[in-house]
């Protein structure tokens, strides 16, 4: 213990410890320095199968009427991550300006995300194209879709930012439209339906508001979903709750010992940050976002050196990018793939035949997600973007919101005319 860096979290770090000698784990090697995101480790899916009605009561109830409760295990051994990395820091790659690099690229510049009209007969048109063979739009293959879905039990999980709002400089104004608000309710009335989340599960009800879905937050590690039975067998961490109308439901929090670190670090990243013009950081409770889309070019380099600063002291937590923005999250092997694995068991649907998740996303971390269903040869990934992208494991793609919203409409009237 005396290793540890100052400011590490000892106690839990102790009882973590315990947890894994106690399961011949190893949470973290020095040894190398590995990429983290390319070192998690696999675990099985449990299975269930039997199917039960899905209750679409009010799941989403504002963490305040859900005290914090500690998890009955300190973590599932499945769940802990092996990330070999040197003590140094996570950011060890920083001085070959790796990370620089990777936010730069993870955001389209203004120029190119331009509309559809502004692409025509331009390089970035071609481009484009290109991609669509490789991800063709999901509405040019509706036909296809539908023909798939003939018989099967439409599964719907949607992320939020840039999928269903638009992507906006204040990410407290990151609104989604009444339009889109009334498609989403029309296709939860048809589909069971899921928000799958960067955001805290309470800030990204507050935007959406719809009592007939399922909410997971903070990637997918702040789950309510319904009450099923045999689902704490494989998942230690998932407790019975009651939601604000005194209904019964599943509380699936497997980050919930970092709670405290997580709450010190965003202490500190706001603390070194507040002199950098335009830096923002965003508390998604079990994990940090760290915003750089309003902060000079120029300054990025501090910004990461900030956020590395800081990280030092925290070997349980590690970093991952996504749209301008560096998100600080927790080493655990779950992600919103194990969401979505997670909530198909919650609601008696996984591993079924005759079941068809789909996952629409515009994210990095959404990529989880669209590898998990594209693995099992489950459902389909669909990828919002208007630029073409590096490689991806979804299945389709769409442009943007406009056209998820399109598509959402299409499965209702899929569902209407009888179809399915
Ligand atoms: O999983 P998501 O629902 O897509 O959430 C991912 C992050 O989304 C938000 O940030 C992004 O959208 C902001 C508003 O449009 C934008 O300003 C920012 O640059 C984007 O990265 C959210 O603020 C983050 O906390 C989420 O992790």
């Amino acid at each position: 213990m005396d290793c540890l860096p100052s400011g590490c979290d000892k106690k839990a770090l102790k009882r973590l410890l315990s947890c894994y000698i106690r399961h011949s784990f190893c949470i973290i090697s020095c040894a190398t320095n590995l990429d983290p995101m390319d070192l998690k480790s696999s675990r099985a899916a449990s299975v269930l199968t039997d199917p039960g009605p899905i209750n679409k009561s009010r799941l989403c109830m504002h963490s305040s009427v859900l005290p914090y409760s500690p998890p009955r295990a300190a973590f599932s051994p499945g769940l802990l991550l092996i990330i070999p990395r040197k003590k140094t820091g996570i950011l060890d790659d920083f001085r070959t300006s790796s990370w620089l690099d990777a936010m730069k690229s993870s955001s389209p510049p203004p120029k190119i995300a331009a509309t559809k009209d502004e692409y025509s007969s331009t390089e970035a048109d071609v481009a484009y194209n290109a991609w669509m063979a490789k991800y063709p739009s999901a509405l040019e293959s509706f036909e296809q879709i539908a023909n798939h879905a003939k018989g099967k039990r439409i599964a719907l999980f949607l992320d939020y930012d840039g999928t269903l709002s638009p992507i906006v400089d204040n990410p407290d104004c990151a609104f989604m439209s009444d339009a889109m608000r009334a498609a989403v309710k029309r296709v939860a009335k048809y589909f069971p339906t899921a928000i799958i989340s960067g955001r805290s599960r309470d800030k990204v009800y507050e935007f959406v508001g719809l009592t007939e879905l399922y909410y997971a937050g903070s990637h997918g590690m702040d789950i309510i979903g319904p009450v099923r039975e045999n689902i704490s067998d494989d998942h230690p961490n998932c407790i019975r709750s009651m939601d604000e109308q005194g209904k019964e439901v599943n509380l699936f929090q497997p980050a919930g010992e970092f709670l405290p670190m997580i709450n010190e670090v965003f202490g500190s990243l706001v603390e070194c940050t507040k002199d950098i013009r335009g830096a923002k950081v965003e508390n998604n409770k079990f994990c940090i976002s760290v915003h750089y889309r309003n902060v000079d070019e120029k300054s990025w380099t501090v910004v990461a050196q900030r956020v590395d600063d800081v990280l030092k002291d925290y070997p349980r937590l590690r970093l991952t990018h996504g749209r301008k923005v560096l998100e600080v999250r927790p080493v655990i092997n779950w992600d919103k793939g194990k969401a979505v694995t997670f909530l198909l068991e919650s609601l008696g649907l996984g591993h079924s035949d005759d079941v068809l998740p789909i996952y629409v996303g515009d994210d990095q971390t959404d990529e989880d997600a669209f590898k998990v269903l594209r693995e099992g040869n489950r459902g389909y990934g669909i990828l919002v973007s208007s630029i073409p992208k590096d490689s991806s494991s979804a299945d389709y793609s769409l442009r943007d919101p406009s056209e998820v919203m399109e598509f959402l409409s299409s499965l209702v009237t899929l569902k209407k005319s009888s179809a399915l």
